[in-house]
């Protein structure tokens, strides 16, 4: 290719001298022998080595091409292997839980009185938590299997049908969940169920709209340190469909930022002496604010994201927490506890800092469906995104997996893509209507749409790029992945 580029590799039986000539689609210069300067006699055997080279080098890209794509085939079945692995998993795990509802409902069955002894629902909650998420549970001790379980008659209060998780404090014993999500297939069958509803939110493209009103989305970071994050979650806003993504960044950030992007509105406002004005002014702007990504943990940074959150709590806006916004939220719980457009988006880490700061003791790491819904309710309901292997989400009283396939890269900055995208699904979400939803708690529907987004990318981008997946390259897929999760 590169010899051909050059104009050195020779075709056959082409006359002209020194001149471009399109043979079969390709452009060569040709060379003949007398401006070559080489002795006519020596042209055959020199056009029966090229030949030679001509053909061997063909060989080897035809070689190459059939490498890669058994590489493609055989990675794609291995993909494949894995998935009928999973689903051979659960549906044994289904057949043990519904062979130990058998037991449960003949035990209850005989014996009513016993489900509401507190050694039985001790007994309850701990072979629970022993027991894989997804078990549906009643506090009747009665296990529901399968789809049809969780179909309930909608009140004008209740939320629609979808996987859930109840409190009932009423218990002894402490807290006994219902969970009416299910495990394998029945848990896909929850996937099911929010999928239809985020693309519900996804808004129409009509000429009918000006700039702005699919979303104009305020990302609270960046500073000296870390300039990827805040670029990350802005890009991604705008690549989910936002129309306008502002950063509010240390000044230090704000020239590398806009460097990596002239899409984006860079504000280098977030350590001068007003900065909270500074950003204030801009609020009545944004229809979303995500707070943390690159943020750092600078004093005076946090105290500055810790007015912007009043302040937007006051104008009702949604607003995402992630990165160092949760380090800033787990010492000042305070700043956005109670507020119901409040989505925080702990990994691991972050979400034991969470809890620890909240509960004041350690997380029990066997249960975190219960763990995650505690910590919601700690935070007056806020949705709490658990990202990990599977991501749970959860508003205190429900929770669903999002089990959607990734990979196994781990790449810094998916988080970043995943609050950036939140921002801009989290904007859709509370302006469409109930029926739209289904009255499923907005940041809820969003979240899910979030982290599919965010997995399918990653998937994407690892077929491509194996090992080397960057969320540079997660970032190029999200136009693919999204409208083949939400547009068809
Ligand atoms: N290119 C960039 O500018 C990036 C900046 N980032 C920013 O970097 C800052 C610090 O974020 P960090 O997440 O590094 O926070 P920390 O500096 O608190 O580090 C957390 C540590 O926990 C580890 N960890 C994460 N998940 C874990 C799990 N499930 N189990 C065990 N260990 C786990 C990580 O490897 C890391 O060492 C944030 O502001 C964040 O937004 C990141 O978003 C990554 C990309
Ligand atoms: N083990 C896993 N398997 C599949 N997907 C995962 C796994 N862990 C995390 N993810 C996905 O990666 C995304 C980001 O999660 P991650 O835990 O990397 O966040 P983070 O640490 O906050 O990211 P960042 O590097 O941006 O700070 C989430 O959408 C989550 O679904």
């Amino acid at each position: 290719m590169a010899l051909q580029e050059q104009g050195c590799l020779p075709l056959p039986a082409l006359g002209s001298c020194g001149e471009m000539t399109a043979v079969q689609g390709t452009t060569v210069r040709q060379i003949s022998s007398q401006s070559a300067g080489g002795p006519s006699s020596k042209r055959p055997k020199k056009q029966h080595a090229d030949l030679a080279l001509d053909s061997v080098t063909k060989r080897l890209l035809e070689q190459s091409a059939e490498a890669e794509q058994s590489f493609y085939q055989m990675e794609e079945q291995r993909l494949q292997a894995e998935d009928h692995r999973r689903e051979a998993k659960h549906a044994r795990e289904l057949h043990m839980l519904q062979v130990l509802g058998q037991i449960f409902s003949s035990i209850a069955t005989r014996n009513p009185v016993a489900t509401a002894t507190p050694n039985t629902a001790t007994a309850l909650n701990t072979m629970e938590s022993t027991m894989q998420p997804g078990v549906p549970m009643s506090t009747s001790g009665q296990m529901r299997f399968g789809r049809s379980s969780h179909r309930r008659v909608r009140s004008p209060q209740s939320q629609a049908e979808w996987p859930s998780y109840h409190s009932h404090p009423q218990s002894n014993a402490g807290l006994v969940l219902e969970r009416s999500f299910s495990l394998g297939t029945a848990a896909r069958r929850g996937m099911d169920d929010i999928l239809p509803l985020v693309k519900n939110i996804v808004p129409q493209l009509t000429s009918k709209k000006h700039k702005g009103q699919d979303g104009r989305i305020g990302i609270i970071g960046g500073c000296q340190e870390y300039t990827g994050a805040p670029y990350f979650a802005a890009i991604s806003a705008l690549k989910v469909g936002a129309d306008v993504s502002h950063v509010f960044c240390a000044k230090a950030a704000a020239t590398v930022i806009k460097s990596y992007s002239p899409e984006l509105i860079v504000h280098p406002v977030l350590d001068s002496p007003n900065a909270v004005e500074e950003i204030e002014k801009w609020l009545p702007r944004l229809h979303c604010l995500v707070v943390g990504p690159g943020l750092g943990r600078d004093e005076m940074l946090l105290k500055t994201a810790k007015e912007v959150i009043e302040k937007s709590k006051a104008r009702d806006i949604p607003i995402v927490i992630d990165a160092d916004g949760l380090w800033l939220v787990a010492q000042q719980p305070s700043v956005i506890q109670g507020y119901k457009k409040g989505i925080l988006t702990p990994n691991y880490m972050e979400f034991t800092q969470l809890y620890e700061a909240m509960h004041h003791e350690p997380l029990d790491s066997s249960d975190h469906q219960r763990s995650a819904m505690e910590l919601s309710v700690a935070m007056g309901n806020l949705t709490v995104v658990l990202k990990g292997e599977d991501d749970l989400i959860t508003d205190g009283k429900k929770v669903i997996l999002c089990r959607q396939e990734g990979s196994g890269c781990r790449c810094g900055g998916q988080g970043d893509l995943l609050s950036g995208s939140l921002g801009v699904l989290a904007h859709w979400a509370y302006t469409s209507s109930a029926d739209m939803t289904k009255s499923v708690n907005p940041s809820v529907v969003a979240a899910f749409g979030a982290c599919s987004l965010t997995r399918q990318c990653n998937r994407q981008a690892f077929h491509k790029h194996w090992r080397a997946t960057t969320t540079t390259d997660m970032i190029q897929e999200i136009s693919s992945a999204f409208k083949k999760l939400f547009e068809s």
